[in-house]
């Protein structure tokens, strides 16, 4: 079996409002093999950045609190880690990018000196190595000119640049882990497929292994080894491409296929949009979360929760629909390899 880099075993975490305790993520499990790259796709508010920001144990500054689970880098908890002992490991063997890089420059430095600070803070470098390191990162995130844009400042440069300064800042330390929290959402759509493009290159070029969240399907499909589908706090669907696109089990996720533009959801140049929006997480629906908004929902939906079941080739899915056998509704019927055991830690119930 491959080598996994990275093991979410039924995180679970909340954030203290008026209303008491909610939830953020319910019993999130996901796995990601060294080299490879997860994306992890799911409308605003289903959890994906509450579950980046658990793994970097950023959560507990942004207020959020981890009630239950594990996170095993590397097979090592991080969850159990002192905050001290996370300073050698955050920032330095799992990195992590976000949406908008100029948050994540500072205006008052060039960006020469910010990659070069970056290198400082984790290698013992003198201060003429870090800057030709730092030159060096540019040139590897094939940034024109890096000389001279070394000695620029953030404003000086457009978003998509910024970026992949960002980018440069994050490798410098060569992670085995890059955390990317929709690294393209703010850029222009032309620079957005750039910036993809050139994440995946130094995946391989670093030899790094990648969690990718993205709210977009399109781009999932274009990066992505395997798809993990968030809805609502959880994983409700887990698998390869091909799974995801060819072989949908979980109808939030045949949803989400059917308003990709340009695939079978625009028909007559209108958009199909999941009908009903997510619930607020502290009044997440009994039963099935997805089942007020699903099209199949059966009595069965509206009572019990449907475990996590995976396929022999993986796929996983939690989605009751699995069992109906002949009468099932979905347009792409699960094939006879992908006949589902039960998975997981979620509470077995039977059908009524
Ligand atoms: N600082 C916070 N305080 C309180 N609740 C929070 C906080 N951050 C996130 N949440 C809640 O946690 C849940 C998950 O949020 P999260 O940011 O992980 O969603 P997301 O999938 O990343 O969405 P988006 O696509 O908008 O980035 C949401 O219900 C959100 O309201
Ligand atoms: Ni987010």
């Amino acid at each position: 079996m491959a080598e996994k880099i990275l093991e979410i075993r039924n995180l679970t975490t909340g954030f203290l409002t008026d209303q008491g305790m909610v939830k953020a993520t319910d019993r999130v499990s996901l796995d990601l093999e060294k080299g490879k790259t997860l994306c992890v796709v799911g409308e605003s508010g289903s959890g994906k950045s509450v579950t980046a920001l658990s793994v970097m144990r950023l959560i507990d500054y942004a207020g959020g609190i981890i009630t239950e689970g594990e996170v095993l880098f590397n097979g090592q908890d991080l969850i159990g880690m002192r905050q001290q002992d996370m300073l050698n490991i955050r920032g330095n063997r799992i990195t992590m990018i976000f949406q908008d890089p100029m948050s994540a420059l500072n205006p008052v430095f060039t960006v020469g000196e910010q990659i070069a600070e970056s290198l400082r803070t984790h290698k013992k470098l003198t201060s003429k190595e870090a800057w030709r390191q730092s030159v060096e990162m540019l040139r590897r995130v094939r940034m024109p000119d890096p000389e001279i844009r070394a000695r620029q400042y953030p404003y000086e440069m457009s978003g998509g640049m910024c970026q992949r300064v960002v980018i440069a800042m994050a490798l410098a330390c060569n992670p085995e882990l890059l955390i990317a929290d929709e690294p393209t959402t703010a850029l222009d759509v032309t620079v957005q497929a750039q910036i993809l493009e050139l994440l995946l290159q130094l995946k391989k070029e670093f030899r790094m292994s990648m969690l990718l969240i993205t709210h977009d399907m399109g781009v999932a499909a274009e990066v992505a080894d395997r798809i993990a589908v968030m809805y609502a706090g959880a994983v409700v669907e887990e698998g390869t491409v091909a799974e995801i696109f060819e072989r949908p089990r979980h109808p939030y996720t045949i949803g989400l296929l059917k308003s990709i533009p340009g695939l079978e959801g625009e028909r007559g140049g209108e958009l199909y949009t999941i009908t009903g929006s997510i619930p607020p997480m502290s009044k997440i629906p009994s039963g099935c979360r997805f089942h007020p908004r699903c099209t199949y929902a059966m009595d069965v939906c509206r009572t019990n929760e449907p475990p996590l079941s995976q396929s022999l080739t993986g796929h996983k899915a939690a989605c009751w629909l699995d069992d109906t056998g002949a009468d099932d509704p979905r347009p792409a019927k699960p094939n006879n390899r992908e006949a589902k055991v039960t998975i997981g830690t979620r509470p077995e119930v039977t059908q009524p």
